[in-house]
């Protein structure tokens, strides 16, 4: 995991040590334990202050709930009486403990961030500030609630008509004032506590992958909480704030509208004057909650969005880094998916979703507190049914939930089958592959569809099973109401709060179920997300030095190398060669020999098992690799453009001017034909370049390698045949490109070979030979058997110099002859 990564419960940092360390197990895999990070005990100060805080603030808020009578919000809200209420101390209950837990958590990740950051000013002074806060907060809350309860008692000793408070109002004054008391103790012991904190940090060591090893070194498997999921929203702390502060009046609009209702139907059958008065606060009501609703959902969209942008920013940020043998495994088109589907589901998880599930818990406690003050022995009725249908729908939810996330499945299966047919299109095309392609998606969507299928009988079945039993509890409601109301124990008016009340409790629950699916779907996005988020690359990519000047020679000392995705297969078995500064060196030999990788090492796209490779007689592994690339250009067989305009396609390596760009243009041989061009440099070349010849391509591409001024070329020489024309301007312009530079080619001309101040044979890889063309063909060996072989495939090449003959050494060529004919001459093989 990056440092930092994770935050509250994992406020971690790299070991700053940052050795590596093979554990040994006995019966079981070595792992390297690459990095520690730390986390922070579950039992610790900021988590008790937050605990405690919650725990009064609910406390305030039931006591003040229970304490009314059926005028309930009309006394406490409508005409309240600061002496008579304890309304305010709830309110106040509720900012102290959102502001609390918000500032709580800040301290401490910014105390944290203080440990891997001694000297920072800014830190320690928000840090300060912090610190300052709770004190105020608490202080201030402390305060206000002794005024209160100081007047309140007043009130009771002194003044003969006070009408006293009911008993849960006492007790919520009491148990405000204790619990602020004991806050306040805590916040001014808030600095000694954070530096005891940052002594605490448990450490937790991590291998290469960023996987979190145990203390045998086995990797542990842990999948993220749905905690960790919220964390990710952390940034949006202040929009998730306001958005339940919004959420929060919403839904008490939505709690005490049913207990209006059934004022306004008794209100009708007593008089015009009160159904007047109590339609008009209904009404007030709507209008607050629909505002407060508007502000909900606006804050919670908005806030998944900013997340979700910065989440698909990370998570691209993350997989780019990754080391060039991770791609070799990993599924362009599965990678695709995470980055648009798994973070949408996030998005939806830590803000909507949560949004709802608050809204629907608040929205049932709430209802049923007005009901049970309503009326207790229908709410008890009620009560029964409840958890049956809590426990159908839990039960239905993770059977529709497996259905759901297999479908998810099927349908990224398919999104990969089609991203990889359609990225290959020219391939399928000219191999008449659109049957095949059609098929291979075709059975992908009929995969999902058979799960789909399922799905929908599921979520059909769910849905029906949900509404028999919550509208079973509506009917059984209105029956017992019924038989109150004709035995006229009940209201008329009564009768309708209590069965929207009962509605608004179904439709609570229902939805709530159906919300599990969706927190459980978010947690395997969250896994597959987390996983990416949290791999570290086996190399690291902002590490190493930066040097004022760097030559080209390479040095290759026994260098043995496995691809990581074919571990069996050694390729490069212990090779060692040197090319000095200012050489032309050829790499030959057999197909599948070794020479790309060779040129993949240099390269650093994978670092050797074992020897090393020196450029400029450095460690390649010194170097910071960013830098080091600059150094190096590679010019491929078949080169890959970006679908940008020609001119950003040149500049691809760094800045560059319009003088620049047009220079290494012109040395390229490129500049002609890009002239020519309607739009010149502005021309678009098309995904991959398709819009340009191949000849076209290469220019480009050498002129993108020239502008980086390279001091080593690195070239894949084309095998595929160009037009005479077009082979003359690339041949022309790889050996402008050669001059003044080192240079280690991939060679398949004789006249490439021939020039070359070396030729390296690489067979198996080995170096078999070594040598000028001259002294290899002297030495009978692969290298003239390899050239003869060509001959005799007959593949003369249009630019061969008069009176010479060039061919393309193709290693895949399979017929051995035993003459042939080398410059006019018959050479035995
Ligand atoms: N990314 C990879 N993952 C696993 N194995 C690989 C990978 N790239 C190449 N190989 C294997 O490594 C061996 C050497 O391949 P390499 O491409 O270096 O040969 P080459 O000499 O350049 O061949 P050619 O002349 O055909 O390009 C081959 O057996 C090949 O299958």
């Amino acid at each position: 995991m990056p440092p930092g990564m994770g935050g509250g419960d994992a406020a971690r940092r790299r070991n700053t040590s940052g050795d590596k360390k093979k554990e040994e197990v006995p019966d079981g895999p070595v792992y390297t334990v690459s990095y520690h990070t730390y986390t922070l005990p579950l039992f610790r100060y900021t988590n008790a202050v937050r605990s405690i805080v919650i725990i009064d603030g609910l406390l305030t808020v039931i006591l003040w709930l229970c304490g009314g009578d059926s005028e309930y919000f009309e006394k406490n809200i409508v005409e309240f009486k600061f002496m008579h209420s304890v309304f305010d101390l709830a309110m106040l209950a509720i900012l102290k403990t959102v502001l609390l837990v918000v500032v709580s958590s800040a301290l401490e990740e910014s105390a944290h961030k203080m440990v891997d950051n001694p000297f920072e000013i800014a830190l320690e002074n928000q840090v300060f500030w912090l610190h300052v806060g709770m004190k105020l907060i608490t202080f201030s809350c402390l305060v206000a609630s002794v005024v209160k309860v100081g007047l309140v008692l007043n009130c009771l000793l002194n003044v003969a008509d006070y009408e006293v408070m009911s008993a849960t109002y006492n007790a919520a004054c009491i148990s405000f004032v204790t619990f602020t008391f004991i806050e306040f103790a805590l916040c001014l012991w808030s600095n000694r506590a954070m530096r005891k904190l940052q002594l605490i940090r448990i450490q937790h060591p991590f291998n290469d992958m960023g996987q979190e090893l145990d203390k045998d070194g086995r990797v542990m498997k842990k999948s993220p909480g749905i905690l960790k999921v919220f964390s990710l929203a952390k940034d949006e702390a202040p929009l998730v704030t306001g958005g339940l502060f919004a959420m929060l009046l919403s839904s008490g609009s939505q709690v005490v509208a049913p207990l209006f209702f059934g004022k306004v139907v008794d209100a009708a059958l007593d008089s015009m004057t009160e159904l007047n008065r109590t339609v008009l606060i209904l009404v007030g009501i709507y209008i607050v909650g629909s505002i407060a609703s508007m502000a909900r959902a606006w804050l919670f969209v908005l806030a998944g969005q900013r997340m979700v942008a910065r989440l698909r920013k990370n998570l691209f940020a993350s997989v780019i880094r990754q080391d060039i043998a991770f791609f070799d495994t990993n599924r362009t088109g599965e990678l695709c998916n995470r980055l648009a589907s798994d973070t949408q589901v996030l998005q939806n998880a830590v803000t909507v979703n949560i949004s709802m599930l608050s809204r629907y818990i608040l929205q049932i406690i709430g209802s049923m507190v007005f009901m049970f003050i309503l009326n207790p022995s229908l709410t008890g009725i009620l009560l029964a049914v409840v958890p049956i249908v809590s426990f159908s729908a839990v039960r239905y939810g993770k059977f529709v939930q497996k259905q759901r996330k297999e479908f998810q499945d099927r349908l990224a299966d398919a999104g990969t089958q089609a991203e990889e047919a359609l990225s290959s299109i020219r391939t399928v095309r000219m191999f008449s592959g659109e049957p095949k392609v059609k098929e291979l998606y075709g059975n992908e969507v009929d995969r999902s569809y058979q799960v789909g299928k399922k799905l929908a009988l599921a979520q059909g079945t769910f849905d029906g099973v949900i509404g028999v039993i919550s509208q079973g509890a509506v009917a059984l409601v209105l029956w017992y109401g019924g038989k109150l109301v004709h035995e006229k124990t009940l209201s008329a008016g009564v009768l309708t709060s209590f069965l929207l009340y009962t509605l608004q409790v179904a439709i609570a629950f229902a939805l709530l179920s159906s919300l599990y699916g969706d927190f459980m779907q978010a947690v395997g996005a969250s896994i597959r997300i987390f996983t990416l988020l949290e791999r570290r690359p086996g190399m690291i990519t902002d590490d190493g030095q930066i040097l004022p000047i760097l030559t080209g020679e390479v040095e290759f000392k026994h260098v043995r190398f496995t691809y990581p995705s074919r571990p069996e297969a050694e390729i490069l078995k212990g090779v060692s060669f040197t090319v000095e500064s200012g050489e032309m060196v050829a790499l030959v030999g057999p197909s599948g020999g070794g020479k790309s990788t060779i040129v993949s090492l240099i390269e650093r796209f994978y670092d050797p098992d074992s020897g090393i490779i020196y450029l400029g007689g450095h460690d390649i592994k010194s170097l910071d690799p960013q830098w080091f690339r600059k150094k190096i250009a590679m010019v491929s067989q078949e080169p890959t453009l970006f679908a940008f305009s020609i001119r950003e396609n040149i500049a691809y390596g760094r800045e560059a001017t319009e003088e620049e760009v047009i220079e290494a243009a012109k040395q390229a041989n490129a500049h002609d034909f890009i002239s020519q061009f309607e739009e010149g440099y502005d021309t678009l070349v098309g995904e991959r370049g398709v819009r340009l010849s191949g000849g076209q391509k290469q220019r480009i591409a050498i002129a993108r390698a020239l502008i980086m001024n390279p001091v080593l070329l690195l070239l894949d020489e084309a095998t595929s045949a160009l037009d005479a024309e077009s082979e003359h301007l690339v041949k022309e312009a790889i050996d402008r490109a050669m001059k003044s530079r080192t240079v280690i080619v991939i060679a398949h001309r004789l006249s490439t070979v021939r020039n070359a101040s070396k030729v390296l044979v690489i067979d198996k890889g080995t170096i078999a030979e070594m040598g000028t063309h001259d002294q290899l063909l002297e030495q009978n060996g692969v290298y003239k058997r390899l050239v003869l072989r060509q001959l005799t495939a007959g593949t003369v090449s249009s630019t061969a110099a008069p009176g010479t003959t060039d061919v393309i050494l193709d290693p895949q060529a399979v017929s051995i002859q035993t003459q042939a004919v080398v410059n006019g001459s018959v050479v035995d093989v």
